[in-house]
């Protein structure tokens, strides 16, 4: 498990250490440690250490004097440092730690002379540490490091130089991961004392590059995280696997109240995800001429026109492509407000979400993409009778997805290249499992029915989660954090990207359906 704090939760972590006059032996032990991650960037990259050139951009805090010691550390082991001043004062015993190793220091202004003076150390930089602003900083980057931000962007991205964030990429909020403006991108960050919130979520994600967590010794002080990331071994630990005696009423049967005459389509793909992810019986209610069609692609599942009053299941999964259908609309309402009333677990997708009780529970799973988010909190005049726009949720996405799930009482699943699940207790997890390929049609149906196998297989079977602390209603966002990764990495071997970074090629929601078996046997072989 990933656990991430917010910057105020570390700072407060650090309070009795600082009070005690500790403050510069922490930066010391930060410093020690972002240079460590200096020297195994340059080795990764197989460039060499001695006479390796490292800058760091300082700005007027102690983020900015973590990078100038770290400068100076790195002198000892025969780098040449430099510093770039981005602010009108800096961290004095930094900044003279590295005059004192022969730095070139350049203050930087809103002058043609210091700017071109900072890109001339940039162009000749092997790697650049980003000490602009960490936990302490308040909306985005201002000029001129904005634009010396941009510049240096442009630097990393043609490969002339590597940037390591010291704690978090400038511009980049610690406690959310938004960027209100400008902000650095890294290839690595090395972070003190615990994981950000803002390395999990929002712009932070894709800002981090890959991620160092260097010991502080203040683990111990640190309270519950903000956020958390499920990682294979919780995966493992978390997937409904049947017990030697399992039988499929005993792995949980699958209501799917899904799709219509017209739009069968959100129905075959539930239902066969449903079925692919392991859940012991899947029970269709919907047209028979949409019945027909899932038994041709999935025979196991059984599927009539009945009522949701007339079947038991274990968990729900309704609404995909029922918006047109007033009867399928009424199967949803109905199960809805079953779900509520027995406390079945229930995936509450598309359609099923403009007919959510007012008072919904945790164990009501919405699964949002931003677009849909905004539309629901609009309706739940969430901004003051204001429209929220999808730009609004995909600035903000976990604030908005905190809010929904305070506001409906539900659990919300926002879909994104990061997914963010919020509890309406404000339990939160972040995956990233996912690969661009995804973004595709049909892909959020298979998201909702392999959920649904998770969250009938949850009912049934608690107890992995209450013995990880994920007992109670937390266990309905950790059933959607594990359904999130596991639908991620299912589209990950269907497009054969292993990373996510959009390599491979593209997919179909089928695709997807296909390689999920093997993506949980990856899982479940560790
Ligand atoms: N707590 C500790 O002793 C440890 C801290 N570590 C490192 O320190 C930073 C946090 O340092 P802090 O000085 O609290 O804050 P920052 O360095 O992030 O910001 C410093 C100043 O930057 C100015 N500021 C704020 N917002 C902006 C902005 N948007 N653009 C430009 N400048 C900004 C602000 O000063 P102003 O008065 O000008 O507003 C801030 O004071 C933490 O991230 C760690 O790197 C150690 O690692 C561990 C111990
Ligand atoms: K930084």
């Amino acid at each position: 498990m990933l656990n991430a704090w917010t910057g105020a939760q570390i700072r407060a972590a650090e309070a009795p250490r600082l009070d005690a006059g500790a403050g510069d032996a922490l930066m010391r032990r930060a410093a020690h440690g972002l240079a460590g991650a200096a020297l195994a960037l340059l080795d990764a990259r197989r460039r060499p250490r001695y006479g390796a050139r490292v800058v760091a951009l300082a700005g007027s805090g102690n983020n900015g004097g973590d990078a100038l010691w770290a400068a100076a550390l790195l002198a000892r082991r025969g780098l040449r440092p430099a510093a770039i001043l981005v602010a009108d004062r800096a961290h004095e015993p930094g900044l003279a730690d590295v005059h004192a190793a022969g730095g070139d220091v350049v203050r930087l202004a809103d002058d043609d002379a210091s700017t071109d003076a900072a890109r001339r150390l940039l162009a000749d930089a092997d790697v650049v540490i980003d000490g602009i602003l960490g936990t302490g900083a308040s909306g985005g980057l201002r000029e001129p490091a904005a634009g010396l931000a941009a510049h240096l962007e442009d630097l990393r991205r043609t490969g002339v130089v590597t940037v390591l964030a010291c704690d978090i990429a400038s511009g980049i909020d610690a406690d959310t991961g938004e960027a209100p403006g400008e902000h650095v991108t890294a290839d690595a960050t090395a972070t003190f004392g615990g994981a950000k919130v803002g390395h999990l979520a929002g712009a932070g994600e894709a800002a981090r590059g890959t991620l160092t967590v260097v010991p502080l010794g203040i683990e111990a002080d640190l309270p519950d995280p903000d956020l958390r990331r499920l990682q294979t071994a919780e995966l493992r630990a978390l997937w409904p696997t049947p017990a030697r005696s399992a039988q499929k009423y005993s792995r949980g049967v699958l209501g799917v109240v899904a799709g219509s005459a017209q739009y069968p389509g959100a129905a075959l793909l539930t239902t066969a995800a449903a079925a692919a992810a392991g859940v012991g019986m899947v029970r269709y209610l919907g047209p028979e001429a949409v019945g027909g069609l899932i038994n041709a692609r999935t025979p196991d599942a059984v599927c009539s026109a009945q009522q949701p009053g007339d079947v038991h299941v274990q968990a729900w999964l309704v609404g995909p492509g029922t918006n047109d259908d007033e009867a399928q609309l009424d199967r949803v309402r109905t199960a809805l407000a079953a779900a509520v009333r027995t406390g079945t677990p229930a995936v509450v997708d598309a359609g099923g979400m403009s007919v959510l009780p007012e008072q919904g529970a945790a164990h009501l799973v919405l699964t949002p993409h931003a677009g849909e988010l905004a539309r629901l909190l609009s309706d739940r005049h969430a901004a003051d009778g204001a429209a929220v726009e999808r730009s609004d949720v995909e600035a903000r996405p976990l604030h908005h997805a905190r809010l929904a799930a305070r506001i409906t009482g539900c659990t919300v699943l926002l879909k994104g290249a990061t997914t963010l699940v919020a509890g309406p207790d404000g339990t939160a997890f972040s995956q990233a499992d996912a690969t661009p390929w995804l973004s595709t049609a049909g892909s959020g149906d298979v998201l909702a029915g392999i959920l649904g196998a998770v969250l009938a297989g949850v009912a049934e079977h608690p107890r992995a989660f209450d013995d990880r602390g994920l007992g109670g209603d937390v266990r309905w966002a950790a059933a959607a954090a594990v359904a999130a990764s596991l639908h991620g990495r299912a589209g990950r071997t269907a497009a054969r990207d292993p990373e996510g970074t959009g390599a491979g090629g593209p997919i179909h929601a089928t695709a997807v359906i296909d390689a999920l078996a093997a993506a949980v046997r990856d899982v479940l072989a560790g």
